[in-house]
């Protein structure tokens, strides 16, 4: 287990550049297995998800090669072979190898996926569709069972209980090598899932709609990737550099971004008073000066991000007045909550609704990062505190944030990695 120190109270200065979205990188690498040819990504983030998903895919004899942010993934040797543990357990989306072996092989034995401790996060509604598309699915021992009939899966409509961004990838990965159409209602609208749908109708699927809450998608008999794919910007990293440079920040340019990806969350900071240069495909955030608390509510895209809600915690820790945030997708992703309390913050949870307060200082102490955005969260508030703010579990942000130290130096930030 590592650890981050945090020297606290520098202002930041600089540059930095965005990687590839993490929510992406980890749908494309399962999804590479569709494909008869090898596929190459580009702007792949240096996160611990990837060396992981990297694992999974040595288990089914699939060789990949990772150097300067290019991905080769070569399926052609793939063998079906069951994944019930191991690797699997180490993050959320080892889950789209469900629907990606069902797709290429009709038969998929997965371990349930673990992944970040935000609440309950049930996969029913991935169920639901590969059994609409025809597969029978049983639990094994702690994994699931997928196996498609003996005529293969056929295209079906499904509509969503709720919008999940999971189920809406897991359905296409299934669909796109099955029989006939399938139109999924009530999909999500995340632009991952455009850039999933730009990648595998490169590879010959088509998959309409993908963005918009109704996606069609026509089977084809088979996928062959033919060009390089570049992942889209991780828009959930950018939030939580552009939170850091409001809350600490000396004149900050955020590179690599697609603004129109963070309308929600750009427009909580302008209400914030945050003022900001949107420029093509960068941000500069200007040192803040008085800040207005405000509240905010998570909600599917392009709604308020439950990714953002605990980035953007501690810049509201500078507002006066009483600030209010509900994460109605996941309500119980509160674990940083009693940590930033810890480090001198006004702030509790009532019936899922965090509150807090203006916070005059920060004090810098020991927390624990139960999560990656908690631990996001944490380390901003490390930097804007007085004196050494040690961060323990420090692996759950190293999954999701690409050469983070490096990153945060770059601003002239005091940090460092430190072995337990
Ligand atoms: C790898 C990845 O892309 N992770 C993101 C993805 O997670 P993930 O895809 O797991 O999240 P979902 O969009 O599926 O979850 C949305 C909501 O639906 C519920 N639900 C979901 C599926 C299901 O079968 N049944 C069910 O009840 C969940 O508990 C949650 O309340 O979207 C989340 C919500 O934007 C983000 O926080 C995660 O960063
Ligand atoms: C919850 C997250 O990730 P995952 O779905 O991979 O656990 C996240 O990125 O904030």
């Amino acid at each position: 287990m590592k650890k981050m120190l945090i020297h606290g109270g520098k202002k930041l200065s600089g540059t930095v550049v965005i990687g590839g979205a993490k929510n992406s990188t980890v749908a494309l690498i399962p999804a590479a297995i569709l494909s008869r040819t090898p596929v190459t990504l580009e702007s792949v983030p240096l996160i611990q998800d990837v060396y992981n998903l990297m694992d999974i895919l040595s288990e089914m004899n699939v060789a990949s090669d990772f150097n300067d942010c290019v991905l080769h993934i070569d399926p052609t040797h793939i063998q079906n072979v069951p994944l019930p543990n191991g690797k699997i357990k180490s993050l959320r989306a080892s889950y789209y190898f469900m629907g990606a072996l069902l797709g290429r092989f009709g038969e998929a034995v997965v371990g349930l996926p673990g992944g970040d401790d935000i609440g309950p996060r049930p996969i029913d509604q991935h169920i639901k569709g590969f059994e609409a598309l025809g597969a029978t699915v049983t639990k094994e021992h702690g994994a699931i069972k997928i196996v498609a009939p003996k005529e293969g899966l056929h295209g079906a409509r499904i509509f969503l209980d709720m919008v999940s961004v999971g189920a809406t990838i897991n359905v296409i990965l299934a669909a796109v090598t099955a029989t006939g159409r399938t139109v999924i209602e009530n999909a999500a609208k995340e632009p991952e899932i455009i850039d999933l749908a730009t990648y595998l109708n490169n590879m010959g699927a088509q998959v309409r709609g993908a963005g918009t809450d109704v996606i069609r998608i026509e089977g084809v008999p088979e996928l062959a990737a033919h060009n390089a794919h570049t992942i889209i910007p991780d828009r959930i990293e950018a939030g939580t550099y552009l939170a850091m440079a409001a809350a600490i920040g000396d004149g900050v340019q955020v590179k690599n971004i697609i603004s129109e990806h963070l309308d929600a969350f750009l427009a909580k900071l302008e209400e914030m008073g945050v003022v900001m240069d949107v420029g093509e495909d960068s941000i500069f955030v200007y040192p803040a000066g008085d800040l207005k608390m405000v509240q905010i509510k998570t909600m599917p895209y392009p709604g308020f991000a439950t990714d953002l809600q605990q980035p953007i915690t501690p810049l509201l820790l500078k507002a006066e007045g009483e600030g209010i945030i509900v994460d109605t997708i996941y309500p119980k992703r509160v674990r940083h909550i009693p940590e930033l309390e810890r480090m001198g913050a006004d702030i509790t949870v009532e019936n899922d609704v965090i509150i807090l307060h203006h916070a005059a200082h920060l004090q810098g102490t020991e927390v624990t990062a139960e999560e990656i955005r908690g631990g996001a969260s944490l380390m901003i508030a490390g930097l804007m505190a007085d004196g050494e703010t040690v961060i323990t579990k420090v692996e759950n942000i190293l999954r999701g944030y690409d050469r983070v130290i490096m990153k945060l130096r770059g601003l002239g930030a005091e940090v460092e990695l430190l072995d337990d």
